[in-house]
């Protein structure tokens, strides 16, 4: 027999692979999967079409794949442009109304459609939307709690608080075969605009939708433990211990929080994973190798 070099497979072990996906193509089929694209793991051009290519992959086997984004990182490099700097409380940005005109240009403008246009290319038949467009994501303006003294309440400017979310519009793209693309942007009921941290979106619309999976993609393996190793599963309590000892912070905050609500509020199963790995998407869906870290809902 000739030896097989260690990094290619032989057809038979290239067929076992596709095989391993058909039980999780019959189970996902016809069913909600929402994938949170985050602005850290958008960052590389050759991870961005793998992406784009799990997503119309997913959407080709029958799953309706619906994608949230970010862009973080992609503000932060336009406010430096205009000489700001972001400022950031409990995860969220202090956006006043020059930063909420960054934040609606990067986010609606240049970052949704990279992400159409990286999916059409691919194959897919996507369409970019905000929370503007049908008026499908209300929010109303966010005020966070302050620990140190419960009856001071932050103002963190125009960040928004979702109540309410218009699933038709979804539903009336994903019957015509298109994937919808959702930049985290919502309104006031006077047309305020509303900068939505994207995890936030992300969650309250796969528990909307009534999503089978909720995938966040992001720049780290998963939830790092304090010596970093990661957690393959973690419960509300550890969820909780990890927050008061400041394990968890920045940015993962409003991920937890959210993956959590959504575990919790009948989303079957919620994942952190590295955006950063080629294909994560798929081996999370797709395989018998879970990747990165599972929110458990108790
Ligand atoms: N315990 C933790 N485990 C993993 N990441 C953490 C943890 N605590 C804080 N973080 C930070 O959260 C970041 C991910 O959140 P964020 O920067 O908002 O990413 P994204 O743009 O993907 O939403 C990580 O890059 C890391 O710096
Ligand atoms: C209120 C708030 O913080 N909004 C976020 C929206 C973008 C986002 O969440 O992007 P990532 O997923 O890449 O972090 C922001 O302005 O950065």
């Amino acid at each position: 027999m000739t030896a097989t070099p260690a990094d290619k497979l032989t057809p038979a072990q290239e067929a076992a692979i596709l095989a391993e996906a058909l039980p999780y193509i019959k189970r996902f089929h016809g069913k909600t999967i929402v994938v949170k694209y985050g602005g850290n793991a958008m960052t590389d051009e050759h991870l961005k079409q793998c992406f784009a290519r799990d997503v119309v992959l997913l959407k080709l086997v029958g799953m309706n794949v619906v994608v949230v984004h970010g862009g973080g990182p992609q503000i932060e490099n336009l406010l430096a442009r205009v000489g700001k700097k972001g400022e950031f409380i409990q995860g969220m940005r202090v956006t006043d109304a020059e930063t909420m005109e960054v934040v609606e240009m990067v986010l609606g403008g240049q970052v949704n459609k990279d992400v159409v246009n990286l999916i059409n290319h691919a194959g897919g038949k996507a369409v970019g939307l905000t929370g503007k467009d049908g008026n499908f994501i209300r929010a109303q303006k966010l005020l966070l709690p302050n620990k140190d003294n419960p009856a001071d309440l932050i103002d963190v400017g125009q960040v928004g608080d979702i109540t309410q979310i218009d699933p038709s519009l979804i539903g009336h793209l994903e019957s015509g075969g298109f994937i919808p693309v959702i930049a985290p942007i919502g309104v006031g009921k006077d047309g305020e605009t509303y900068n939505i941290n994207a995890d936030v979106v992300a969650g309250k619309i796969a528990e909307v939708l009534k999503a089978e999976k909720l995938v966040l993609l992001t720049n780290t393996p998963g939830v790092l433990d304090q010596k970093g190793k990661l957690i393959t599963g973690i419960t509300p309590k550890q969820i909780d211990e990890m927050v008061d000892d400041g394990t968890l912070s920045g940015g993962m905050l409003p991920k937890i929080g959210s993956a959590l609500d959504a575990a919790k509020n009948g989303v079957k199963s919620v994942h952190i994973i590295d955006g950063r790995v080629e294909h994560a998407l798929l081996l999370e869906i797709l395989t018998d190798h879970g990747v990165g870290t599972m929110i458990k809902s108790h």
